[in-house]
């Protein structure tokens, strides 16, 4: 609420501000830091949270400028009917563009995404019959009220009530569950979706975002000059609102008003020796990218954290302690006692076979163990149940129903959850958001809501805080809550990585070498977490090298070598079995 009060008088203060301007040209600059700040809201979603690197916004742009063109000129539809079908037109658009993201990335998205920006401005260039070339369309009709076209002043305050508006909107859908997912992305897409996210979902959301609010400020150019020509649509527009967002701060909330007021002031100051603009711009992008890594907002932020001003967003105070309980789901229904039936899996790498009709049962409530020598194939067993890794034949079978072939999120909100062999953290996300991102397929807040910021969203929020304090106090995390993930110790690490997947409530625990590098102190503690969450219900299939640790707290163990199943049984069956040492061995026992 004090943050809605202050941006609303924020924005009414330069509202009123700017009713005693009387010079056209600061009311035009401050109308094109409106412009810009749109498109610098958007791509801040679809850079600094999801990490999407688009060089194709001026594409996107055109597609509102030249919808809302055509629309009131060749279809006669009113200004403001054509301002929301620009909207709309972008949406397409920004569908269109994130179809390469699924397939690419990093500066190969960059590469298809800037061609798309070509491919634009070359349509819009070469066909005149349609876009009038490089003459453009002229007479697009303006907004208007009671049929009187806006004054600029008027288009001042509009474009600062839409500021305000996306502001508001984005913020709220940044801070909780949705951000959360974004900066999932950036940082680990395979860990992301298995936390829950759905990866391809996200990133398109990310991508109609930042069209959406391109294409508005296109239309709004558009609608204001009341004409467009080729001329806007350029590589350097493109180029111009990724500055604005690694200027301003990328992933920074206040990031999109620093670089668009920052860079649209230079700019109006420069803009009498048009030859330097580039320059500037270049000159200015590169002394982002090398001098404030974090933009304007890192310089403000560490200025005001030294003073003891810090705000950071989206910090919510931990709710008490009702219990140290885990939080955890009812099985719908098991067959037969069985949770998870893998029923001869079949993988091939070229060569590398490392699963040969391996079938496993796994049932509810126990510490199942799978071991084998390196390269056996047991991270390849668990890549398959998970959905990572495809398997060639076979079937996996969940509570009864078959998850072959579904995704990974999709296993993931069936109540499997897993940790990997090397640690896929969100590093710079503290210990706290990495395991929130853990409930992100537990919590029930859609888009709607949390862009609305609805009640539901927040009690969302506040639900999902709740059982990950109690997540952290039962995995004595609960101290290191607001420390970067990737800061802490090694052992600490795998706790939290073990905590993120425990807060997706699984009915069953998939643990890649969860000991690996942990000191013997650290190993026996994390025996005895085991424990205490098999006690708690779950189901755990633990892979593991430390051959003390699996015999003493497994219930049931699985021996694999060379991608076949050699042996199973009870740990005791297990240490007396011939076929066991030897594989362990390389020779019979008789002959070791
Ligand atoms: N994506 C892949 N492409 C090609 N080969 C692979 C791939 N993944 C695994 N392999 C190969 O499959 C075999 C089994 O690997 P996997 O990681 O499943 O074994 P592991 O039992 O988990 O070994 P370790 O105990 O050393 O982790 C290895 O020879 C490995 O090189």
């Amino acid at each position: 609420m004090r943050h809605l009060i202050g941006s609303v008088a924020f924005t009414a203060a330069i509202a009123a501000a700017a009713s005693f301007i009387d010079n056209e040209f600061y009311l035009r600059t401050l109308f094109m830091i409106c412009v810009y700040f749109l498109c610098a809201a958007g791509m801040n979603v679809l850079l600094g949270f999801a990490g999407q690197k688009s060089l194709g916004q001026a594409g996107l742009f055109a597609a509102g400028a030249y919808a809302v063109a055509l629309l009131t000129t060749r279809y006669e539809v009113g200004p403001w009917l054509s301002l929301l079908l620009a909207c709309g037109v972008s949406a397409v658009f920004g569908i269109l563009i994130a179809m390469p993201s699924l397939r690419v990335k990093g500066p190969s998205l960059a590469m298809v995404t800037l061609a798309f920006g070509i491919v634009i401005e070359k349509v819009v260039t070469e066909g005149s019959e349609v876009f009038g070339g490089a003459m453009g369309i002229y007479a697009i009709q303006p907004l208007h009220i009671g049929g009187v076209p806006f004054t600029m002043l008027q288009w001042v305050w509009f474009g600062l009530g839409l500021c305000l508006v996306a502001h508001l909107l984005l913020r709220n859908l940044l801070q909780g569950r949705f951000g959360r997912a974004f900066l999932s992305l950036q940082a680990d897409e395979v860990a992301a979706g298995a936390v829950g996210v759905a990866v391809y979902r996200y990133k398109v959301l990310a991508f109609v975002i930042a069209a959406v609010t391109c294409g508005l400020a296109g239309a709004l150019v558009a609608q204001q000059n009341q004409y467009i020509n080729s001329d806007f649509i350029n590589f350097h527009l493109s180029i111009f609102i990724l500055l604005l967002v690694l200027f301003g701060g990328s992933g920074s909330l206040y990031g999109p008003l620093l670089g668009s007021v920052t860079l649209v002031i230079i700019g109006a100051l420069v803009a009498r020796w048009t030859w330097i603009e580039h320059f500037v711009n270049g000159a200015l992008l590169l002394f982002a990218l090398y001098a404030m890594p974090k933009g304007l907002a890192g310089v403000f932020g560490s200025f005001f954290r030294r003073f003891g001003l810090g705000y950071s967003a989206g910090k919510v105070a931990a709710p008490s302690l009702s219990a140290s309980k885990l939080p955890t789901r009812s099985i719908p229904q098991t067959v037969e006692g069985s949770l998870l039936t893998a029923d001869s899996l079949n993988k091939a790498f070229g060569g590398v076979v490392p699963a040969k009709d391996v079938s496993v049962n796994l049932t509810e409530g126990h510490i199942h163990a799978l071991i084998g020598p390196n390269g056996a194939g047991k991270s390849t067993f668990i890549n398959m149940l998970t959905g990572i890794i495809r398997p060639d034949r076979g079937k996996v079978t969940f509570l009864g129903q078959d998850i072959t072939q579904q995704t990974v999120h999709g296993i993931c909100g069936h109540g499997v959850a897993r940790t990997f062999q090397n640690l896929r953290l969100f590093k710079d996300l503290s210990v706290r958001e990495n395991v929130l991102l853990g409930q992100h397929s537990r919590m029930q807040n859609s888009f709607v809501s949390s862009f609305l910021g609805l009640p539901k969203a927040r009690r969302e929020e506040n639900k999902a805080l709740q059982k990950v304090n109690n997540i952290l106090h039962f995995t004595g995390l609960l101290q290191y809550a607001e420390a970067p993930a990737g800061s802490l110790a090694y052992g600490l690490q795998r706790r939290v990585e073990l905590a993120r997947a425990l807060a997706s409530e699984p009915l069953l625990l998939l643990l890649d070498e969860p000991a690996a590098g942990l000191n013997p102190q650290e190993t026996a503690e994390l025996g005895q977490l085991l424990v205490r969450i098999r006690n708690e219900g779950m189901t755990i299939l633990l892979i593991e090298h430390h051959m003390d640790l699996v015999m003493t707290i497994s219930d049931h163990v699985i021996v694999l070598d060379y991608g076949q199943k050699i042996a199973e049984g009870t740990p005791s069956k297990i240490q007396a079995d011939p076929r066991v040492m030897e594989a362990y061995l390389g020779t019979s026992v008789e002959a070791a």
